[in-house]
């Protein structure tokens, strides 16, 4: 990631990365997860060094997965079923406290997970505003009913400081570069189910076997 020097071009291309995410049988491919991240992430970073932290943090979880995706046994690591098979079977997963793998791919994607999750809240508040909506606040209420109950307090008082200097919604909508603002409303409703069911697959396939609360 640190070598990628490609520059972020339009959250739909972003978000359409989502679309591919899904197999048919349901399973959620690693690829275009990680892949969607990376866009995001790119987003971010032009919104300002005051996100940096964040952007770090997702950097390194991306480039965790990667290592997993591109190693020996990489081929266990084409979706997320695949993967927490795999290292569950092999126990490679800290399940109660952090040991001996914290750098499992299972406990590193559950923190995107819930980052997407977040992600599904702020957008859908993003598409159902008015033009006089504050981003700030979207995000942060956003944050406060997802992410922010797995984040200790300095976290959550560093994210809450940083989404104060979000834009006002028009120069938020014109970084996302997609159009007009009725082009980014049509845009975000064709995502948001995508993003949305990706979301519940993974949480579901997490629950069944109590993996949402892995250290
Ligand atoms: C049209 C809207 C598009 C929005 C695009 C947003 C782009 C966001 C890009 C990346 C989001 C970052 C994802 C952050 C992953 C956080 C994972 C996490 O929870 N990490 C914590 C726990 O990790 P471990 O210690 O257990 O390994 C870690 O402590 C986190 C540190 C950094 C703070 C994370 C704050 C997250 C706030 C997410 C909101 C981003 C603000 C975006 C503003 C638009």
């Amino acid at each position: 990631m640190d070598n990628d020097k490609t520059l972020f071009s339009s959250l739909k291309e972003v978000l359409d990365t989502f679309k591919l995410c899904l197999s048919e049988n349901k399973e959620v491919y690693l690829e275009h997860y990680v892949a969607g991240w990376r866009g995001l992430v790119k987003f971010l970073n032009c919104l300002g060094s005051v996100f940096g932290f964040i952007s770090k943090d997702a950097v390194n979880k991306i480039k965790i997965l990667v290592t997993h995706m591109e190693g020996e046994n990489g081929s266990q690591y084409v979706t997320v079923q695949s993967m927490v098979k795999y290292e569950l079977d092999n126990e490679l997963v800290d399940l109660t406290k952090r040991g001996i793998h914290p750098e499992s791919g299972c406990r590193t994607l559950l923190r995107l997970h819930r980052a997407l999750r977040w992600l599904e809240l702020f957008l859908e508040r993003l598409r159902t505003s008015n033009e006089d909506g504050k981003t700030s606040v979207m995000c942060s209420e956003s944050y406060n009913e997802s992410l922010a109950q797995h984040h200790p307090w300095m976290v959550r008082k560093a994210a809450g400081m940083a989404f104060c200097v979000l834009p006002g919604r028009p120069a938020f909508f014109e970084v996302m570069n997609v159009g007009p603002p009725e082009q980014v409303v049509a845009m975000l409703g064709e995502a948001l189910p995508l993003i949305s069911d990706v979301y519940q697959i993974t949480e579901e396939f997490y629950a069944q076997h109590n993996m949402l609360d892995l250290p």
